[in-house]
């Protein structure tokens, strides 16, 4: 991928990491230093330009990447430059590889809703021209030793078929734990992962239910907190949300028909899977208040159910809110 002016010189390194500042790396010694405020301009565009390869190469209605989603997220982008050719003398772009941590809910092969904050693949795209040449994976595996985590304990935002078969084929990647979100995880995501001690910001602010939960959080995060957060919405977290609205059709026309009752059971896993790493057409937005009714008809962990029946210190009242269904007033979500 080339681009009107030298990007051999503004990105010296094979692999350059980009965070929400999208600073210019140094420059090698005695090249000519435009100034700055340039350099910020074409390294905008660059990824202006990658983003919408990606969106046309995974057929998606507009780019998940750009510069200014760049700047408002705490995302880090992986660029891998062509160091053989340099067309013109200005250098080329082969690829990028985008990654965040959030915050997911995601489901254990029990079924159990748990909290977690992985590193997730967002977004991944290689030129068609050099395609399975390997560069996808040199980006990838640069990405995991900078990051410093294993490929099991990634989540992948709705991941494309020849994702799939990339992660397949150089990670041994393949069994995945069903969700009902579009987020995909492999067996595994759940082992050895960093359990964060009691008193930390994460088990305070966790509800009740989630802190008496004992499976193990996720991954510590690399990146540096994010800012004050607000309330945590189930399957809120994907990039790609914000497409949604470019396909949705307009209320009441998006409005899935109502059941009568809730499912009891999340959807069996080849719906769940089958759904989440399909391209095309995005899935039909589900309607919150459902996936909340159904996330408070989940049996309460074990743990949970004997600490409650043994507490005598908590009063009528509060027993009597955590032993039946959550009200409507319920503010936790
Ligand atoms: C969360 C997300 O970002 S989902 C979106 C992922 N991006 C895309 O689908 C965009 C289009 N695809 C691409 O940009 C690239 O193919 C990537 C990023 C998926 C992989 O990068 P590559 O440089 O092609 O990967 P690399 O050469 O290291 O590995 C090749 C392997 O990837 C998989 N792969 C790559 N392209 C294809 C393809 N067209 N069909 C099937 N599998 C493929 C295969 O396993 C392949 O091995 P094989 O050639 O022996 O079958």
């Amino acid at each position: 991928m080339e681009f009107p002016f030298d990007v051999d010189a503004l990105l010296p390194e094979r692999i350059t990491v980009l965070d929400q500042h999208l600073r210019p790396p140094a420059r090698r010694p005695g090249t000519t230093t435009p100034a700055r405020v340039d350099l910020q301009q074409q390294i905008m565009t660059i990824v202006d330009e990658l983003g919408k390869a990606s969106a046309k190469a995974q057929h998606l209605p507009a780019p998940i990447t750009s510069a200014s989603r760049m700047q408002s997220n705490r995302h880090v982008m992986y660029i891998l430059k062509d160091t053989s050719a340099r067309p013109a003398g200005k250098g080329a772009i082969v690829g990028f590889l985008k990654v965040g941590y959030k915050k997911l809910f995601v489901l254990d092969d029990r079924e159990a809703h748990n909290e977690v904050e992985p590193l997730c693949i967002l977004d991944f795209y290689i030129h068609e021209s050099l395609q399975r040449h390997g560069h996808g994976r040199e980006l990838f595996q640069h990405m995991l030793q900078k990051e410093r985590v294993e490929p099991h304990q990634l989540a992948i935002d709705r991941p494309s078929q020849k994702l799939l078969k990339f992660l397949n084929k150089h990670y041994n990647l393949e069994t995945t734990v069903p969700q009902v979100n579009n987020f995909v995880i492999f067996e595994g995501f759940f082992a050895h992962q960093h359990r964060p001690p009691a008193t930390s910001l994460r088990a305070t602010r966790h509800s009740r239910a989630a802190a008496l939960d004992p499976m193990p959080a996720a991954p510590a995060r690399k990146l540096p907190p994010k800012r004050a957060e607000g309330e945590i919405k189930p399957y809120s977290s994907s990039d790609r949300e914000f497409l949604k609205v470019a396909v949705e059709p307009p209320w009441p026309l998006n409005r899935a028909p109502r059941r009568a009752t809730p499912p009891a059971h999340p959807p069996p896993r080849s719906s769940s899977l089958g759904n989440s790493p399909e391209r095309g057409p995005l899935r039909p937005f589900v309607p919150e208040q459902e996936l909340l009714r159904s996330l408070r008809l989940c049996p309460p962990h074990p743990t949970a159910r004997l600490l409650l029946a043994t507490d005598p210190g908590g009063s009528p009242a509060q027993r009597r809110r955590t032993s039946s269904l959550p009200r409507s007033d319920d503010s936790r979500y």
